[in-house]
């Protein structure tokens, strides 16, 4: 870098530094899914995450990165900022150590002093011919655009670095942004929407024709969060043929505070209906989305006399995928077709150790590999990566599916000469046409609640199935989550996938010994990574036992760690 060039770097580090100082006490975690805190504290941290995101764009040759500024489920006053990589996908691990120690810089000097040190060592090519490009998008928090402020200074303190706000968008859109523009595919909101609405309609134009049997009806109540869901599902919804989807808690003035009793994660824990539903909607289709957009859950109201529902949750939905998925492939290797042209795929599940053990039972008894990775969906995304499909999903109902590039040219080249043939009206075409639409309809960069809303639709559709056909899949086993808080949560370190906890390894004993009285009891504890508590999952064959389960294994938590 050129001496005057660099003298600026610094001012501007200095500069901006300065004027987001760290308030005194304060420390911040990237975490499970960034930084997160009430977001009127959050300034500092997204400002630095500013600095980290242009220089990670940087450091990859000018590729776009992006910013969401959200905290997802979590209350309204909450707010938080994670970057997302060139694919779309997490930020690389790698960068988190830096991306907290930069967080948590004393002073100006010492963010200087810490960013050189790392351009330095990561061999960054600030000043170079690479420019930096970083997107932005925030949900609709009463603290983004302030947040949004502190984010747009941070990535101008890096010389070159080019910030593009995208606006108010679910956490999925950015991440869609950001993959798209990379691959060098069109990249706005609108072209979002558009390969939604066509990708829904083609899976529909492909429905078999003469299966007869149920008719899936199509009214769908979409319970929004309160958040950016309901918004975008609101534009978007008119041009979705063959569904009537009514948006409840959407996010318009007066109807109801973000987060606030509904939405994926108050349903999926609570197992109630969100705040707007009641008996008329006995029996009716309903769906629930979190706070940005990036969880999905589907539910019924089954009775009028109570509030309970029938949950269709993260692992539900990863079968039902699973199911589809692996019905094309088979249509398409092992149909005597006319066409003398396999597709091999290897097909891998990716669960956490909150799967519903019922689910991966009924995966595993399906033959599917189920693999399991620590929670947060880094880890499951990058595992998924390593098949040619990868479905991935964590039981609160954040998930995907990605096919590898090379499946997806496979794909291309079987469909093509399926097309080019007499072959083009057969099942087997239609499978592949089918793999082909939903590559293209499921975000390939992160979980999409809007997207796997609609190839869920799409699915039911396909199978002739009910809620009620889907939820009977198999039972969920009874279960309990409980919080515990405790004096630092840093303390229990775990291992195998978070099911084990390797310290305190009295505290693994003392689970061991509480699960062993319980039928099908299985229990595991690990800290969170998004709140300050302990989390405890237990699950057994009944309900009761379940709570129980959970209960004494909090209490020596509580007693151990208290
Ligand atoms: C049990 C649970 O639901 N944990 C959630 C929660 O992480 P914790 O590290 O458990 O706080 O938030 C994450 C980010 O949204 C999500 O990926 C994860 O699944
Ligand atoms: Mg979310």
């Amino acid at each position: 870098m050129a001496a005057d060039q660099e003298q600026e770097q610094r001012r501007r580090l200095l500069d901006v530094a300065s004027r987001f100082p760290l308030p005194s006490g304060c420390r911040f975690s990237y975490g499970t899914a960034g930084f997160r805190a009430d977001g009127a504290t959050m300034a500092p941290a997204v400002c630095r995450a500013g600095i980290l995101a242009a220089l990670r764009s940087v450091k990859l040759a000018g590729a776009a990165v992006g910013i969401v500024i959200t905290a997802s489920h979590n209350p309204i006053g909450d707010n938080g900022v994670k970057i997302a990589d060139p694919d779309g996908g997490m930020m690389d691990q790698q960068w988190e150590p830096f991306a907290d120690a930069l967080a948590n810089a004393p002073d100006p000097d010492a963010l200087l002093q810490m960013v050189l040190q790392f351009v330095k060592d990561e061999g960054i090519p600030l000043g170079g011919h690479h420019t930096a490009q970083v997107l932005l998008g925030r949900d609709t928090r009463p603290t983004g655009e302030y947040l949004l402020d502190a984010a747009l200074q941070g990535i101008n303190a890096i010389v070159g670095a080019h910030a593009i706000d995208m606006g108010i968008l679910t956490t999925p859109q950015l991440h869609w942004m950001v993959w798209s523009k990379n691959k060098g595919t069109k990249a706005s909101e609108s072209d979002y929407f558009t390969q939604l609405i066509n990708s829904f309609r083609r899976m529909l134009e492909l429905l078999p024709k003469d299966k007869g049997g149920y008719e899936l009806a199509k009214k769908l109540i979409v319970d929004g969060a309160n958040g950016i869901g309901g918004v975008k599902l609101e534009q978007m919804k008119a041009e979705l043929s063959g569904l009537d989807i009514i948006v409840r808690n959407s996010g318009k003035e007066g109807e109801g505070i973000l987060n606030h009793l509904c939405g994926a994660d108050f349903v999926q824990k609570e197992r109630v209906t969100p705040h707007g539903f009641g008996p008329e909607d006995v029996g009716v289709r309903c769906a629930s989305l979190d706070g940005d957009a990036d969880r999905l859950v589907y539910f019924q109201m089954s009775s009028s006399s109570d509030n309970k529902v029938d949950l269709v949750d993260g692992d539900k939905i990863l079968s039902l995928f699973a199911l589809f998925i692996r019905e094309q492939l088979d249509v398409i290797n092992n149909n005597g077709s006319q066409v003398d042209k396999s597709l091999p795929a290897r097909l891998g599940i990716v669960q956490t150790a909150y799967a519903n053990g019922a689910s991966t039972q009924f995966l595993k008894g399906l033959g599917l590999e189920v693999v399991f990775t620590p929670t947060g969906v880094k880890y499951l995304h990058k595992k998924a990566l390593e098949y040619d499909i990868g479905i991935y999903f964590e039981a609160n109902g954040h998930g995907t599916v990605v096919f590898s590039e090379d499946f997806i040219s496979q794909l291309e080249s079987l469909s093509n000469d399926l097309s080019s043939q007499a072959a083009n009206c057969s099942a087997q075409y239609h499978a592949a046409m089918r793999l082909m639409a939903a590559t293209q309809l499921i975000n390939q960069a992160v979980g999409d609640a809007l997207s796997g809303l609609l190839l869920v639709e799409a699915i039911l559709q396909y199978k002739r199935w009910s809620f009620q056909n889907w939820c009977e899949l198999y039972s969920d086993l009874p279960s309990r989550q409980l919080k515990v808080k405790v004096v630092d949560r840093s303390s229990i370190v775990t291992t195998d996938a978070e099911t084990k906890v390797s310290q305190p390894s009295s505290l693994q004993e003392l689970i061991d010994k509480e699960t062993a009285n319980y039928t099908q009891g299985r229990c595991f504890v690990r800290p969170s990574g998004t709140e300050d508590v302990v989390r405890v999952y237990a699950e057994a064959s009944t309900q009761v036992e379940a709570d129980s389960l959970a209960k004494s294994v909090a209490h020596h938590v509580e007693r151990l760690l208290g």
